[in-house]
């Protein structure tokens, strides 16, 4: 199993590159990608971390050598957010890196199972997709937006507000990644209720979390160890999946068929191809179904901005 991580040098790859190097199974490759010339130094660094892991670093302009033979790549490469910025901001500069990295990902590996991490996520993966299809290569079943520390944040913040074992709690969030696009299924929480004052702020402050750390960092970056394990989580989910193993499912912002929008994240089954089956995401109360609806118009023109940036 061959896993690539493009973006490799910067904050959430190195982080990510350090989970993956302890985590991935025994005999998997792991090759780290970034325009920056500390990338192959990265590696070798890794490298001393005695696990049955291979790991090569490559920088420079082309990413090619780092994708071939992939299963799997991880793309976090592109700027983060300061203070006062919303995620759409990063637009102008993460589009074209996103397009310019699936461009060679469509020509190099192009049946490996894509994970973009990138900002802004709810456009970033409608470029990718676009990109593909240029290509002629768009499987949807393996194109995901990672929405994971959406999920791992809520699993937090009800631990926390409820005295729950962390461990034991499961949530669902759908829609995009985003402010509103944002919606934690607190209603189907098993082991908690939540009086409405409560569905309320918690709601807001998973929404509001990536801004939390943005501003906590003051000007030094956002999320990027929570976002390492995020995406950890979501990696080897994927290279479990591919491995045969039943049952593996993750919530991610994917182009499953949707009656709400082109892309929405709600839960998948992972397998070999991929998607295997997108999951429903079960019934929802008054308030989500509320803040399902109110959220649409909001990722519809996200997704929009990413397929006319392309087209
Ligand atoms: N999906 C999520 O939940 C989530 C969470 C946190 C951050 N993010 C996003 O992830 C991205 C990366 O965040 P970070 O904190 O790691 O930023 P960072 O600045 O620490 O790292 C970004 C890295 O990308 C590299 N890079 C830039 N252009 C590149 C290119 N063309 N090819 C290869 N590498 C390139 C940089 O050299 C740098 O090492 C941001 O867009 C951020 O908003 C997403
Ligand atoms: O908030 C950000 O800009 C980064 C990331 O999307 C997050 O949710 O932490």
């Amino acid at each position: 199993m061959k896993v690539a991580v493009l973006g490799a040098a910067g904050g959430i790859g190195q982080a990510l590159a350090l989970l993956l190097k302890t985590q991935l199974p025994a005999g998997s490759q792991l090759s780290l990608y970034d325009i920056a010339p500390v990338t192959p130094g990265v590696a070798v660094d890794l490298s001393h971390i005695p696990t049955a892991v291979e790991i090569k670093g490559f920088a420079g302009e082309d990413p090619t050598p780092a994708l071939v033979g992939a299963d799997v790549v991880l793309i976090s490469a592109g700027v983060a957010r300061k203070p006062g910025m919303d995620r759409s901001d990063l637009f102008n500069i993460n589009a074209g890196i996103v397009r310019n990295l699936i461009e060679k990902v469509a020509a190099t590996c192009p049946t490996a199972l894509v994970g973009i991490i990138t900002n802004p996520v709810n456009t970033t993966v409608a470029i990718a997709a676009e990109v593909m299809k240029k290509a002629g290569v768009y499987d949807k079943n393996r194109l995901f937006g990672i929405t994971t520390l959406d999920v791992i944040r809520s699993e937090t913040f009800i631990a926390e507000l409820k005295g729950l074992n962390v461990a034991d709690v499961k949530v669902n969030v759908i829609g995009g990644h985003s402010g509103v696009t944002i919606l934690p299924l607190l209603s189907q929480v098993e082991g908690a209720t939540f009086t409405d004052e409560e569905v309320a702020s918690l709601t807001t402050r998973i929404q509001n979390a990536g801004t939390e750390v943005v501003e906590a960092k003051a000007g030094g970056g956002s999320a990027t160890l929570s976002m390492g394990q995020a995406a950890c989580r979501f990696g080897l989910s994927l290279v479990r999946g591919l491995q045969g193993e039943a049952n593996i499912v993750e919530c991610a912002y994917v182009d499953g068929g949707s009656e709400h929008a082109e892309f929405f994240a709600q839960p998948v089954l992972l397998g070999k191809n991929g998607i295997e089956k997108v999951l429903p995401y079960g019934e929802v109360s008054a308030f989500e179904a509320n803040a399902r609806d109110s959220m649409l118009d909001t990722l519809k023109g996200d997704i929009k901005l990413g397929v006319d940036f392309v087209k």
